[in-house]
């Protein structure tokens, strides 16, 4: 179902969304931190979703042993290594990895800039490993607020050199975009692409806010701009590319089911919409779980399915050229 032929690609992948089960209980372990469970089975609902959670902010306190087990920088890398094996295996040719250093930080007071050394360390690693081409976006993670979040992004901006964007997560109803009106110039004027996690818990006014006021040229979720045609409109218009989520969408209760899921609407509509996992450790999938979801649950025919997959690869944060360099390196091994 997967069109072998096209680039299979992940874009909206939390990194620290994505820490192994196993990955929490042994650095629990090796570094005398309390956790909430006696066995790797009984840690599992700790960490993973379990059906669907109430909302959003229910749904990322899932987050917080993942981060909460990261002791030392080396923990950090460890995280990172695994996040590229992991995305190996599942069949991606290239993914953009997000990450929050200062949320990786927080719990053992970390230094904000050595976490986002210690993350880049980690994926090039995996790189020197695996066969995969990744690109890094910085998060600031606005549940922290203004002035942690400026912390977060001089972190970010010491090595801006190895990250191609900036995006905003975390809690979009308590801690709204225009918080970061001023965070999002410094971020534009070092160069970096933008990319906001907007239309998800809050409304399609959220979404205006990230492209008029943030910079957005991509928007993660978008799930409500359904509600507004002009936006609609406008990003089909102006190629703003919509990172969709459908199975996250369902744990967070922002979709009640697959079926209400709006990601063929925004299809027909012309809309650059692709494919992604959000939190694959949280909500214990693989981007093979979404494309089997696309067909299944949402309906898409084979001929949609590559369309998702040009999307994709056509909204990547990545040069003319090294896009093509995608598509023709998939190409020619399809066909070996
Ligand atoms: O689906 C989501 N919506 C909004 N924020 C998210 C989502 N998943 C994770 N984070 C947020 O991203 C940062 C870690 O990378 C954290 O701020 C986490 O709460
Ligand atoms: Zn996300």
């Amino acid at each position: 179902m997967i069109d072998k032929t096209l680039p299979l690609v992940d874009l909206h992948r939390h990194l620290d969304g994505n820490v192994r089960v196993n990955t929490v209980w042994e650095l629990g372990h090796q570094h005398g931190i309390q956790l909430p469970a006696n066995s790797l089975s009984e840690l599992a609902p700790f960490v993973q979703v379990q059906g669907v959670e109430s909302n959003l902010v229910a749904f990322l306190t899932k987050l917080d042993w993942m981060v909460g087990v990261l002791a030392d920088l080396d923990a950090v890398k460890r995280v990172a290594y695994e996040n590229i094996e992991d995305a190996v295996v599942s069949g991606l040719d290239y993914t953009e990895l997000r990450f929050s250093p200062y949320y990786m930080a927080m719990n053992h007071k970390l230094p904000i800039e050595g976490v986002v050394e210690a993350v880049i360390d980690g994926v090039q690693a995996g790189l020197n490993d695996f066969d995969i081409d990744v690109n890094l976006i910085g998060i600031l993670s606005r549940t922290f607020g203004q002035k942690t979040c400026q912390q977060e992004l001089n972190g970010l901006l010491a090595f801006k050199d190895k990250l191609i964007a900036i995006d905003l997560a975390g809690d979009e109803l308590g801690f709204p975009g225009e918080l970061f009106n001023h965070h999002f110039k410094q971020a534009r004027d070092a160069g970096l692409a933008i990319t906001v996690h907007a239309g998800e818990a809050a409304g399609a006014s959220s979404m205006w806010q990230a492209i008029e006021k943030l910079g957005a040229t991509r928007i993660g979720h978008g799930v409500n701009a359904i509600d507004d045609p002009k936006l609609m409109n406008y990003l089909v218009e102006h190629k703003i590319g919509i990172e969709s989520c459908p199975t996250s969408n369902l744990h967070t209760s922002t979709v009640t089911s697959y079926d209400a899921h709006p990601f063929t609407t925004f299809l027909n509509a012309g809309v650059l919409i692709g494919l992604n996992t959000d939190d694959p450790g949280v909500s214990a999938i693989d981007i093979q779980h979404e494309y089997q979801i696309a067909k299944s649950q949402l309906g898409l025919t084979d001929a949609q399915i590559s369309q998702v997959q040009r999307n994709g690869v056509d909204m990547a944060f990545l040069s003319a050229s090294s896009r093509q360099a995608l598509y023709n390196k998939v190409r020619a091994k399809s066909l070996k």
